[in-house]
């Protein structure tokens, strides 16, 4: 079966595998003056293909690839003069080259079960090796990017087929963590 629409062409061209090992590096955005650089000191977790409307993605592709990493291992280390916030009411804080739009890293900074990560996407690494995506978050998100819904059983079958359980929203694993978290905060479970 064909891909029935560009999911992103990382994933297109057949989803290289990295090492779950991979210890950081240094992500840098598309400008070809003065790149802003952001350094990331450590792995990376929870890499995941998102579907939704406000992940940073290349132009053509449904997707976007992200992953998180702790806010203390993230440092903007070069022209970080270029970067402003997309959207200061957001729970993550995307912050996005001005002039090239990549988004460089979004920490969650206000009380959540992601406080303290910061949402990063690792294509923009210059180093490779880093771990692949795990599963496709907000498929059905792509729809508000003008995805039209009758491929979206195909779009889903691939996915699949490319070793990416599809989720509308995150995967199981991820949705127990924030429920518990929430639970444990009303008190419904004990601390
Ligand atoms: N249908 C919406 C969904 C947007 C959304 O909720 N995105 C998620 C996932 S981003 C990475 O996994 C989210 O947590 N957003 C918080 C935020 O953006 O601050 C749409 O597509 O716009
Ligand atoms: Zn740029
Ligand atoms: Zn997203």
């Amino acid at each position: 079966m064909e891909n029935p629409v560009p999911l992103h062409p990382y994933l297109d061209a057949g989803m290289a595998k990295g090492s779950a090992t991979f210890s950081g590096g240094t992500l840098v955005c598309a400008c070809k003056d003065r790149p802003v650089r952001v350094r990331v000191n450590g792995g990376i977790a929870h890499n995941h293909a998102c579907g939704c409307t406000k992940c940073w993605k290349p132009k053509g592709a449904a997707f976007s690839i992200v992953a998180v990493a702790p806010h203390d291992s993230v440092t903007v280390v070069e022209n970080g003069d270029k970067l402003e916030i997309v959207d200061p009411t957001a729970l993550i804080r995307r912050h996005a080259c001005k002039e090239c739009g990549v988004h460089m890293y979004g920490p969650v900074e206000r009380e959540h079960p992601f406080q303290g990560l910061d949402f990063i996407h690792p294509e923009r690494f210059e180093e490779s090796g880093w771990p692949e995506p795990g599963f496709a978050a907000f498929v059905s998100s792509i729809i508000e990017s003008g995805v039209d819904p009758a491929k979206m059983n195909g779009v889903r079958n691939h996915l699949r087929r490319i070793g990416l359980e599809p989720y509308d929203c995150l995967s199981p694993e991820l949705m127990d963590y924030v429920a518990t978290w929430v639970a444990k905060k009303s008190g419904a479970l004990k601390q």
